[in-house]
């Protein structure tokens, strides 16, 4: 039976404090931390501990995109520098993603972590069965595990499937199957302009795929700022990708020779593959949250600011659509750990909840695209009375010495009513990087006026923030 097992595994437990249900970045967090903090804690995956980020994500997606900018940047050399002959050769990003990266897809190194810290780890699939019960269905039939504290869900998302005629059954990629490449194509088609698409869409045309990008929205990165939209979009077509946006596609066809994609306009798209990276579906659906009186096809899972789902529940990470993003899911994480370790009775007053009014977040393609907070849209949205001022990065002292690869923009967006940032967008060859001058800035909620005052030092890329605070300063001083 269960024993407050310190940093000592626990053998066989069937009541414990906490039991999370997916190990994706912020249940592995929340059940790590948990388990040195002296509780009993069980987690249960079904596939790898660590999730999406780890395996199929972030890392060897980032992984990927250092190797492609790596191309691009040698290409810069003939401007810059004499003169350097490049022959891409994607051998070395599939030997990185499955040697350093993924350890060829398995977890036993995050999963010795776990248990190492003191959580039990139950490879099986948890579904809630009441409040507080977990039933988990593993390979040698059933657990149920009862948590005293509570559970946390952690379930994160799956690709979206798309209902397009004629796709399913074929063998496209998403992009779990596109980290884990070894040869590229010669030709792809990319179903879908977000984040995935965008990044993806840059490595293989950077290794030389012929890439066609397919986004039923009317442009790519459809909640950026249309002007980050505008710059990608060109930055891409000029490195050779075929964008068409507002396209809508009625059917896929498969065969030896590749995939037809057939557009409601009734042109077509051929090519040798194709990956559908059109959103994600949440993996909520057969957790069992009708036994808890919640809905499993809700289109995310509502928290107050303690991650709290319902009683003795706790939801984090992209289940929540408060940002799918690690970093989120993390924090998130931290919010649930404080929650779980309060001292009894302590008053919401004290506690630091969930506060999304800052996420940061980037899309790293080359430039990267940084934002944080709202954009222009949301803060008009929202009912502010908004100040926006934008610059082009080229055109300030780092931008234009940068030469090739220089470009991208600043773009503050402002509630003249308290004379504070509450949004930012920031793309540039280091525009992640940029951001978090920014971040801070709407986090902390800094005037306008002391942004106006400090150093910004000379040529820096982020000292073109101090153009575009001037401006909004200027705006504010003729009465905007
Ligand atoms: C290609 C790609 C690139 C990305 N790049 C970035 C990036 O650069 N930066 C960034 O911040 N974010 C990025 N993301 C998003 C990021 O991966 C996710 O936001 C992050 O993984 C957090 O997800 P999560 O915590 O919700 O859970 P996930 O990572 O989705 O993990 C959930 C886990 O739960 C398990 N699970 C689900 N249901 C059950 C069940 N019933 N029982 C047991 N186990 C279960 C799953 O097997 C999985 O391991 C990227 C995503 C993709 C797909
Ligand atoms: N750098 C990062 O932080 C990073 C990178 C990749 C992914 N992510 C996270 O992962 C999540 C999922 O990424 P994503 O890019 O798959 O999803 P997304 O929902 O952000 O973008 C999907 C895109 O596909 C388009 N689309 C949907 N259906 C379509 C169709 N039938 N035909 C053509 N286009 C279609 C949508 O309009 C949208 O532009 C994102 O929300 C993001 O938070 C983050």
């Amino acid at each position: 039976m269960s024993e407050n097992a310190g940093a000592r595994r626990v053998e066989q437990v069937d009541e414990v404090d906490v039991v999370v249900v997916g190990l994706g970045p912020g249940g592995e967090h929340v059940a790590q931390s948990l388990a040195q903090a002296g509780l009993r804690v069980v987690g249960v995956e079904k596939r790898l501990v660590g999730g999406e980020c780890p395996y199929y994500g972030c890392i060897p997606s980032k992984m990927m995109l250092r190797a492609a900018h790596t191309l691009a940047e040698a290409r810069r050399v003939d401007t810059l520098a004499g003169q350097a002959e490049v022959h891409p050769d994607y051998a070395p990003v599939a030997r990185r993603i499955s040697e350093e990266a993924t350890d060829d897809w398995d977890d036993a190194v995050a999963a010795k972590r776990l248990t190492d810290a003191g959580v039990e780890l139950v490879r099986g699939t948890g579904r809630l069965d009441g409040t507080g019960t977990v039933v988990v269905t593993t390979d040698d039939g059933e657990r149920r595990l009862t948590a005293t504290r509570g559970v946390v869900l952690n379930c994160g998302t799956d690709p979206a499937e798309l209902p397009i005629d004629g796709l399913a059954g074929t063998p496209y990629w998403t992009n779990r199957e596109a980290v884990q490449v070894r040869e590229l194509p010669g030709s792809l088609t990319v179903i879908g302009g977000g984040p995935i698409g965008c990044e993806l869409t840059q490595v293989f045309a950077r290794f030389g795929v012929a890439v066609t990008l397919l986004e039923v929205g009317e442009r790519i990165l459809g909640p950026e700022e249309p002007e980050s939209s505008a710059l990608l979009e060109q930055v891409l077509t000029e490195e050779g990708v075929t964008i068409l946006s507002g396209v809508g596609i009625e059917r896929v066809r498969h065969d030896e020779t590749g995939f037809t994609v057939t557009l409601a306009d009734g042109g077509e798209v051929a090519s040798e593959q194709l990956l559908v990276a059109a959103g994600r579906r949440l993996a909520i659906r057969d957790v069992g949250l009708e036994t808890v009186g919640l809905d499993p096809t809700a289109r995310s899972l509502e928290v107050d600011e303690r991650m709290r789902a319902g009683e003795r529940l706790w939801a984090i990470g992209d289940i929540t659509g408060k940002g799918a993003f690690t970093h989120v899911s993390m924090y998130q994480g931290d919010v649930v750990i404080r929650d779980v370790l309060a001292p009894e009775g302590q008053d919401g007053e004290d506690f630091q909840g969930a506060d999304y009014r800052a996420v940061a977040r980037v899309t790293f393609t080359d430039p990267e695209v940084g934002s944080v907070g709202m954009s222009e849209k949301q803060a008009r949205a929202a009912g502010l009375r908004v100040l926006t001022a934008h610059t082009d990065l080229a055109s300030s002292s780092r931008g234009w010495l940068h030469g090739p690869g220089g470009v991208g923009l600043i773009k503050l967006v402002a509630d003249a009513d308290r004379g504070v940032l509450v949004g930012a967008t920031s793309m540039g060859p280091t525009g992640g990087e940029v951001l978090g001058l920014l971040a801070l800035a709407v986090h902390a909620e800094v005037p306008l006026a002391t942004l106006g005052s400090m150093h910004y030092a000379f040529p820096t890329m982020h000292r073109a923030i101090s153009t575009v605070v001037a401006d909004l300063q200027g705006q504010l001083r003729d009465g905007a």
